[in-house]
């Protein structure tokens, strides 16, 4: 829970982004990844990768055919025409460059990811561990021969040589190798938060025994190089459907053509092997077929840019389908670094003695609240008249929601949630006190949206701590834009009803959950899909990791436990909730530019078809099917093929990038990009093509 995490809430400086894209940029440049690109183009022409894209594996046969028929024109049968290997070479060479280009775009997606998997390798040079032996004795081991379940001992300047957990010890490290982030982290032993280090991360200050949770090549930066590097980059559901959507449409494109030749025969106007192989090629859905992986990669790319690692390119997917997210109130719709405001006493007592319980009642909480509590009674005076070393600390836990001290001389100070305040004290009074007045404090605390707690000694409450939070700047238009994309939000948090409704509305969430224990998360997660929603959501804690696995996002922070981020399909490195939202939006963008780019192909290869066919018939007197006046058969098939290798490279970047993204319902972006890119893509190719044969008219081509 975020109420437990002692790391400083995240910054929204604009310094800080300032900070990632400069280490970005750094690690990447743009120019090796392009050097890089082009001869992996030239690597993935072997067939062994080739096949595994149909439609461009098509136009890589038809290439080795065309090769052929430039060598020997008449091998498969009697063709007429002039310059016949200069028109199949032109064929040729415009086909290999459409396979290269669709190589290259596949290449420059992956680019990033290799770049950035090289700088992680860098960190994860093998390393002289320092290993706990049954005896007590230090044995200085490889890195490498480390196996979950060792102890290690490291101290100030060592690498930390794998990922465990903390068992003693407190110590700063630096984490900047996976988070990018220069400030050093506090690691401590208990804390469900920092107790998780990861191999190939410094240690600053101090020392720390750690047991190790993971097995050589196992690691969080193992686990994030082969993620990087796209090495487990599997299809995702979608992609395969467009996959196989693509190959149909292949085969009856391939059909199309078959059939030609006996047509052209009978209006005696009889067409050549390459003739036929360039019009199969221009028809088949070649674009959307090179641009395809592009789009994946690069939706995985821009979630990394985001600091978040995902596990695969199916959850980056499966957050652009998300229907409902489940979020946290404290920290992620507020700012969560709840103050305490002031005291209200009930009863008898006074601002004074209120103070001097919740003092009490608070020495042992690092939370912040806790600490805001200390500080703000000690501000008014308070002070504790028993030895704290004989004292006993009860740790705040979500469930029963309330933290506190047990006395030397046996009573014991409490303060938490009202209502669990109020169970404390009627457990020992056997009977409920009727509490005008703390009822007041309560509802007036409630309804400004702070969070009240109540403090009690034994069996009496004192008064209530008004603990204020402010709503996140901005998070409301963020809710009204994924309202709009059709995505239901709900905040779930552990406090009363009546803040838990106050903050909902001024956030303008569509539903709340309040006094949700650990186990609630589950079950609303349940809840949602038994409905048939997909639900996203974020956690930290060890408690959150069967959410985390249940959601179909989940997203763990890197601050959060082992547990939690194993759990998760996600992992934010900057350790902020508030980033789920920008997830969603990016798998929208995802799905949506996938959409865009096929609905653009297809479009793109029926205008092709009435643009060519016609022409491949002129010389039967159909010459007024010729409707845009195109020079020459030739010339038609040239400049048809040439658009169609252009288009893919021209595209590149639209791929990479995403198509320009508004918060719109599926429904409506369906119809706003049919129009858009359905029209265009029917457009484009009649202009593009007229312009092209004049082109090479004028060049004399053909
Ligand atoms: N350190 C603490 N000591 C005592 N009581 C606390 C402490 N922190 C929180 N509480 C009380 O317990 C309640 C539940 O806390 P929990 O962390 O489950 O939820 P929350 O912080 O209010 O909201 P969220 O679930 O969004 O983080 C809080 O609303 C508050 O009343
Ligand atoms: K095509
Ligand atoms: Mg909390």
């Amino acid at each position: 829970m975020d109420s437990t995490n002692p790391s400083p809430k995240p910054s929204y400086s604009p310094r800080k982004s300032d900070r990632r894209q400069a280490r970005k940029q750094s690690r990447v440049s743009t120019r090796g990844l392009y050097l890089r690109a082009i001869k992996d183009a030239f690597v993935k022409l072997n067939p062994k990768y080739a096949i595994k894209n149909p439609v461009m594996f098509l136009v890589w046969v038809g290439t080795i055919i065309t090769t052929i028929a430039t060598i020997d024109p008449y091998l498969f049968g009697p063709v007429s025409g002039n310059n016949l290997q200069l028109f199949n070479g032109l064929i040729t060479a415009i086909l290999f460059f459409t396979v290269l280009f669709a190589n290259f775009a596949e290449a420059v997606a992956e680019g990033r990811g290799k770049a950035q998997a090289d700088a992680l390798r860098t960190t994860k040079s093998e390393t002289i561990a320092k290993k706990l032996l049954s005896d007590g004795s230090v044995s200085e081991v490889s890195s490498t021969s480390l196996r979950i379940g060792d102890t290690v001992y490291v101290a100030a300047g060592d690498v930390i040589p794998a990922d465990g957990e903390v068992t003693m010890g407190v110590a700063s490290v630096d984490e900047s190798a996976i988070t990018g982030e220069s400030a050093p982290v506090l690691k401590e032993t208990g804390s469900d938060v920092a107790s998780s280090v990861t191999g190939g991360t410094r240690i600053l200050s101090d020392e720390l025994i750690i047991r190790i949770t993971a097995d050589p090549g196992k690691g969080f930066i193992d686990r994030m190089i082969a993620l990087v590097e796209g090495a487990e980059r599997t299809k995702t559901p979608n992609e395969i459907a467009l996959t196989v959507l693509l190959a149909v449409l292949t085969l009856v494109f391939l059909f199309v053509v078959v059939t030609l030749p006996a047509i052209a025969r009978y209006v005696g106007s009889p067409i050549s092997v390459v003739v036929l192989v360039a019009l199969l090629v221009a028809l088949i859905p070649t674009t959307i077929g090179g641009l395809l992986s592009a789009i994946g990669i690069a939706g995985m790319d821009r979630v990394a840019q985001f600091n978040v690692i995902a596990t695969s390119g199916r959850a980056v997917e499966a957050c652009g389908d998300v229907n409902t997210l489940v979020l946290d109130k404290t920290g992620t719709i507020t700012l969560g670094n709840r103050l305490a405001e002031g005291f209200i006493p009930i009863s008898t007592y006074s601002t004074q003695q209120v103070a001097n319980v919740a003092l009490a009642a608070s020495i042992f909480d690092d939370t912040p609240e806790g600490k805001s509590i200390v500080r703000l009674a000690e501000k008014l005076g308070a002070k504790i008249d028993f030895d704290s070393h004989r004292a006993e600390a009860v740790e705040f836990s979500a469930k029963t929601r309330m933290s506190g001290t047990n006395l030397p001389n046996g009573s014991q100070a409490r303060k938490g949630a009202v209502s669990a305040i109020k169970g404390f004290v009627r457990s020992r009074n056997q009977q409920d006190t009727p509490t005008p007045v703390l009822d007041a404090a309560y509802e007036g605390i409630s309804q400004l949206g702070g969070t009240p707690l109540a403090v009690a000694l034994d069996s009496e409450i004192y008064g209530v701590i008004y603990l204020k939070d402010i709503i996140k700047p901005g998070i409301r238009e963020r809710f009204e834009q994924l309202r709009r994309m059709g995505v239901r939000t709900v905040m779930l948090t552990g406090d009363n009803r009546i803040t838990a409704s106050v903050i909902a509305g001024e956030a303008g969430v569509d539903d709340f959950i309040a006094e949700a224990t650990p186990e609630d998360k589950i079950s609303v997660i349940q809840r949602e899909q038994a409905a048939g929603k997909l639900v996203a959501m974020t956690g930290d804690g060890t408690n959150d990791a069967p959410a985390l696995a249940q959601a179909n996002v989940g997203v763990a922070m890197n601050t959060g436990t082992q547990a939690a981020k194993e759990a998760a399909n996600m992992v934010d490195l900057d350790s902020d909730p508030t980033k789920l939202i920008d997830i969603v939006a990016i798998g929208k963008q995802l799905l949506i530019t996938r959409g865009a780019l096929t609905t653009f192909s297809i479009a793109n290869d029926i205008a092709k078809y009435f643009a060519i066919i016609p022409v491949l018939f002129t010389s039967a007197n159909l010459g007024s099917l010729n409707i845009m006046k195109l020079t020459s058969t030739n010339s038609a098939v040239l400049s048809a093929l040439i658009y169609n290798a252009l288009i893919i490279p021209a595209l590149i970047p639209l791929a990479l990038t995403g198509v320009k993204f508004q918060p719109l319902t599926a429904n409506q972006l369906l119809q706003r990009n049919i129009f858009l890119y359905g029209l265009g893509g029917v457009i484009a190719p009649f202009i593009a093509i007229k312009l092209i044969d004049v082109l090479i008219t004028l060049a004399g081509l053909a």
